[in-house]
């Protein structure tokens, strides 16, 4: 499943979390379609290296989701890259990434990186705090970075990033219907099978994240949307 257009669901694992070898391999073996390691705080290079070499003993895909430019490393199936759209800071949006590309430019492969465009609803997790997104937004609103993403920047991914917290249905569904091309995923609150199939029912792909660190059961069953 090296095609993201095939993919129905991810786990998303944080490196600034502990995770046994156990649980690391049902996640792995669950039948997700990737295993996408991202967090935004406490994200360090030896962190990240310790969690994709364990990931790599499994054929799942591994996606390294880039949050900062100190814990990029080579070996990850693909690079997702994280813009947020709905943040009024240029730094969240292209500066880093400008940075970045002028540090690496000379040996990236585009083939393995696919830019994300954010758009942060929850206004209390971490990722909110950290790049001032604007979270008050009407489906409206939601619906047209949607638009933007495809129709203006040609983007493979579009995110609504509720993390933490589990979201609007209705917003998911407005920002799917303005979407042809590009991927929709949504991550955020989904802690149980029935969370899951409404998120996925809009959303072309959902991620799971926290609740792989509260209860890994319950966690496991969302795969089988
Ligand atoms: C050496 C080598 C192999 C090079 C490969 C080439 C390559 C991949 C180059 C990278 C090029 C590039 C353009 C990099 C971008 C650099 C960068 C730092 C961009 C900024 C990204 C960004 C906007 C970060 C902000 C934070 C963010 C959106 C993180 C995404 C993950 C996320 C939302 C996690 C959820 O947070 P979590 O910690 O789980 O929250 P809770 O604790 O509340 O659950
Ligand atoms: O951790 P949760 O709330 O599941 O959210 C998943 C993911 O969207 C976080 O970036
Ligand atoms: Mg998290």
């Amino acid at each position: 499943m090296y095609n993201i257009r095939d993919w129905r669901h991810a786990f998303k694992l944080d490196p600034n979390k502990e995770i046994s070898d156990e649980n690391l391999e049902k996640l792995c073996e669950s039948g997700t379609d990737a295993i996408i390691v991202g967090g935004t705080d406490g994200v360090t290079l030896e962190k990240v290296l310790d969690l994709m070499a364990r990931v790599r003993r499994y054929t799942v895909p591994c996606v390294l989701e880039v949050s900062n430019i100190e814990s990029i490393t080579p070996g990850f199936d693909f690079y997702f890259i994280p813009s947020v759209l709905n943040s009024p800071h240029s730094k969240w949006i292209i500066e880093l990434h400008h940075e970045a590309v002028k540090e690496y430019g000379d040996i990236m492969n585009w083939d393995e990186i696919l830019v994300q465009g954010y758009c942060i609803l929850n206004e209390e997790c971490k990722v909110a705090k950290l790049t001032k997104a604007k979270t008050n937004l009407t489906g409206e609103d939601v619906a047209a970075y949607a638009r933007i993403a495809e129709n203006m920047l040609h983007l493979p991914i579009f995110y609504l990033e509720y993390s933490g917290s589990y979201g609007d249905v209705q917003i998911v569904q407005e920002a799917k219907e303005v979407l042809d091309n590009t991927v929709l995923f949504y991550g955020g609150g989904i802690a149980n099978l029935s969370q899951a199939k409404e998120m996925a029912a809009y959303a072309d792909v959902i991620v799971v994240g926290n609740a792989i660190y509260r209860d890994l059961e319950k966690a496991l069953e969302t795969v089988k949307i």
